[in-house]
């Protein structure tokens, strides 16, 4: 298969190594709470992983973290082989729930062009001043094909749906060509079947740029088939595995400390039963 976005160099220098982020013993805590501790981590490039787990339990914290937005109290992390970096060029990063109102006139287009002109993380981008008119253009357009939002992306963002805002939100991410691709909850605007198309289009991102994509979800349904592994963030901890080895009744269980049945109905579909309803327990 072509590779995608070929005229234009990586972004960051390709500090090869096998392990693309690694955290070690990493702890967080915001306030007095500590969100989680004694989290090990090792995250190879190319890997497409959800980070999974209930309301409250430190995933957007943990995506944080990575993308060093939130400071460790404990622990390190290195992303390429570098102390995690805020702004860094080689990570696209969609927050959470960024949505535009309906009186945002801006293009499509434009916003995706934004991540080559410097809008995200606030930074320059030290190549767009080299990078010549036409090359990012079609480097903007690449973008909206991949991720299928030519047919709107030359209308006002505040017109679109929040499904489609998000995908050119996704192409924003995307533009610089990152080496990861950092979700929060990518899949939230959207109904079960474009769940199901987002994940396989994020899917094929991934191997097409050969990105390693973090992605924020609640439910891991609509990802079972496209993720490489999941990261569980729950009661303070974090199981790490295929979806096969961690969401099971023996790993959820003892993750929690208390018995947390996983079901299987005859499409496929999981469901976790018994999950306590907040994560409270675990701070302290
Ligand atoms: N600045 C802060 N000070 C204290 N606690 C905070 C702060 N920011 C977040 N928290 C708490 O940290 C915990 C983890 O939040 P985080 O957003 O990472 O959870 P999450 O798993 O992504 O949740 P959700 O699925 O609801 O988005 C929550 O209990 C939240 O209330």
């Amino acid at each position: 298969m072509t590779k995608i976005l070929p005229q234009l160099p990586r972004v960051s220098s390709p500090a090869e190594s096998a392990e693309l982020i690694e955290v070690h013993e990493a702890a967080v805590t915001l306030g007095t709470h500590t969100i989680w501790r004694d989290v090990h981590l090792s995250i190879q490039a190319g890997e497409f992983i959800a980070i999974l787990g209930p309301n409250g339990a430190g995933k957007s914290t943990l995506l944080k973290a990575i993308l060093e937005l939130i400071p460790l109290s404990h622990g390190s992390i290195t992303v390429l082989g570098q102390p995690a970096r805020r702004g860094n060029a080689a990570i696209g990063y969609v927050p959470q729930r960024r949505h535009f109102d309906a009186d945002v006139h801006v293009r499509g287009r434009s916003i995706v062009r934004l991540g080559l002109d410097g809008g995200k993380w606030g930074l320059p981008l030290p190549f767009v001043a080299r990078a010549n008119a036409r090359a990012a253009a079609l480097r903007v357009q690449q973008a909206i094909d991949l991720v299928g939002a030519t047919a709107y992306a030359d209308r006002p963002i505040g017109e679109l749906s929040g499904g489609e805002q998000q995908r050119l939100l996704i192409a924003q991410a995307l533009v610089t060509q990152p080496r990861i691709l950092a979700l929060d909850e990518p899949l939230d605007n959207l109904d079960l079947r474009h769940q199901q198309a987002a994940a396989t289009v994020i899917r094929r991102i991934s191997r097409e740029m050969q990105a390693t994509v973090l992605l924020v979800t609640h439910d891991i349904n609509p990802l079972l088939t496209a993720v490489d592994r999941v990261i569980y963030v729950a009661h303070g901890q974090i199981a790490v595995g295929t979806p096969a080895e961690v969401i099971t009744t023996e790993t959820l269980s003892r993750l929690y400390g208390t018995t947390v049945e996983v079901l299987h109905a005859s499409d496929g579909r999981i469901v976790v039963v018994g999950q306590p309803d907040v994560e409270e327990g675990h701070h302290g």
